[in-house]
């Protein structure tokens, strides 16, 4: 393919959905408090770095059917509604993707971590590192609406 062509298919790039999962811990005046971060597994692309669960959408799947697939498979809980809260279109050189976040408040059953990956409940500045990119500006919607000022992650660079 000439280089002009091959750019213009680059431009285009078609995005690919991604259902992703914001769980979130509620008081009983229903504030909002720790949040949910999973690592990803060894094996996938940025493997390790810290992000909200989920995954892509399979053929005919709308996306609360994908999270809650996604959730089950990964993490082993059924989840309740999914509230779409907002949605992010990242470019990475491994592929476009367009991501849907959902709060979840409500699931069952016991976390099991099916893909060897961690969990951590966190709070804001989230303490664990790295994040991935497409996690930082969730964690700059959160500030927004918690009206927490500062730095939301750690970079490595604190000590
Ligand atoms: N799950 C998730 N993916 C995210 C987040 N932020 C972000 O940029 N992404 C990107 C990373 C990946 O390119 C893509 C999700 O794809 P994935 O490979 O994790 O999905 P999957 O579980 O369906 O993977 P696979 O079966 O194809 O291996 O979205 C996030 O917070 N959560």
């Amino acid at each position: 393919m000439k280089q002009e062509q091959e750019e213009s298919v680059a431009a285009v790039r078609k995005a690919v959905d991604v259902a992703v999962g914001v769980l979130v811990e509620r008081d009983a005046q229903g504030r909002e408090g720790r949040f949910l971060l999973t690592s990803r597994p060894v094996g996938k692309v940025y493997a390790g770095y810290w992000e909200f669960p989920g995954g892509k959408l399979e053929a005919g799947e709308s996306v609360e059917q994908a999270l809650a697939r996604e959730l089950h498979e990964e993490l082993g809980i059924t989840i309740g509604s999914a509230h779409a809260w907002q949605e992010l279109t990242m470019d990475y050189e491994h592929a476009r993707v367009r991501l849907h976040f959902c709060k979840v408040y409500e699931w069952s059953g016991e976390f099991e971590m099916r893909e060897q990956q961690a969990m951590a409940w966190q709070e804001l500045p989230v303490q664990v590192q790295p994040v991935l990119p497409g996690t930082i500006p969730v964690l700059d919607w959160f500030a927004a609406e918690r009206g927490f000022v500062g730095a939301t992650y750690l970079t490595g660079a604190e000590a």
